[in-house]
C-alpha cells in the first residue's frame, strides 16, 4: 500500500497510547510503518489505531489471527474497517481459514471503499529454533521446509505474503516469486543483543536476501536514541 514509504516497520511493543505516540513522533521520519501488536492493542483497543492514524502513518495490525475460519473471517472483516495497511493470520490455521480471511477483508473493502490491507501469514516464529520446533511444537522436518510449504499454501489461499525469519527468505522467494510480500522480524544490527529471537540476521543481510519489509522493535525502541537507531538501519539498507 502506498502509505508504506520505506521497508522499515517499527514494532510498538508498549502498553499505552502515550508511550506509542512518543515513539511515533520521534520515528515517523524514518519508519515505513508502525506495528501495533497484542500488547498495545489489547490494552488500548481500536482507539490506538484511530489516534496513530491521525499522525498519518501506516499501520500493521499484528494480532496473528488463528481460530476457526468463520471467527478469523469475522475478525479480518472488522479489522479492515480500521483502514490498516497490513493484517496477519497464522498459516497454521490452515488454507480454508486463510482463504476466508482474505475473502472477508476484500469483500469488506469493496463494500466500504476502504483500502484492503495486505494480508500475510505468520509462518514459524523467529523465536523458535530447530530443536524446539521438532520437540516442543512437535512438527517433524526442517523449519525451512515447513516455512516454504506454508508460504506456498498462503499464496494459493490468495494472501499477499508471509512473515518469516531472514533465514527462509531466499527459499520463499524461489518458491513464491518476486511479487510475494516477505515481512521479516528477527532483525538485529551487528553487535545488538538478540533477546528472545533465535533466527536472526542484520538489516542489510535480510534485505539482500530479498525481504520486502523488516520488522524491528527493541533495537530501536529500547535504544537510548531511537531516532538515531532507526536512521542507522535505514542507512544500512539503502
Ligand atoms: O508477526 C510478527 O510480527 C512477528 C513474527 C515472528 O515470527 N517474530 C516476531 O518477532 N514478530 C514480531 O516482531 C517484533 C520483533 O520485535 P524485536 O524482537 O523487539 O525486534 C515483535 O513485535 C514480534 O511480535
Amino acid at each position: 500500500m502506498s502509505l508504506i514509504k520505506n521497508p522499515l516497520i517499527i514494532a510498538l511493543d508498549v502498553d499505552t497510547i502515550e508511550e506509542a505516540s512518543v515513539l511515533v513522533d520521534k520515528l515517523s521520519p524514518y519508519a515505513g510503518a508502525f506495528k501495533v501488536g497484542m500488547q498495545l492493542y489489547n490494552y488500548e483497543g481500536p482507539e490506538v489505531i484511530r489516534i496513530l492514524k491521525e499522525k498519518n502513518v501506516a499501520i500493521f495490525i499484528d494480532l496473528k489471527l488463528h481460530d476457526i475460519p468463520n471467527t478469523v473471517a469475522g475478525a479480518a472483516r472488522v479489522l479492515t474497517r480500521h483502514g490498516v495497511s497490513i493484517l496477519n493470520v497464522h498459516a497454521a490455521g490452515g488454507k480454508t481459514m486463510m482463504r476466508e480471511a482474505v475473502k472477508a477483508a476484500r469483500d469488506e473493502a469493496a463494500k466500504t471503499g476502504i483500502d484492503c490491507p495486505l494480508i500475510v501469514a505468520v509462518t514459524v516464529l523467529t523465536s523458535i529454533d530447530q530443536e524446539v520446533f521438532n520437540n516442543e511444537v512437535g512438527i517433524n522436518g526442517s523449519i525451512q521446509e515447513r516455512v516454504v510449504l506454508w508460504a506456498r499454501m498462503a499464496r494459493e489461499a490468495g494472501l499477499d505474503g508471509v512473515v518469516a525469519s531472514p533465514h527462509e527468505i531466499a527459499a520463499i522467494r524461489k518458491a513464491c516469486g518476486n511479487d510475494f510480500v516477505i515481512i521479516t522480524p528477527g532483525v538485529r544490527p551487528a553487535g545488538v543483543i538478540a533477546n528472545d529471537q533465535k533466527r536472526i540476521m542484520t538489516p542489510g543481510e535480510a534485505m539482500r536476501q530479498g525481504a520486502t519489509y523488516l520488522v524491528v522493535g527493541r533495537p530501536v525502541t529500547a535504544s537510548p536514541d531511537p531516532a538515531q537507531a532507526a536512521r542507522a538501519i535505514l542507512e544500512e539498507i539503502k
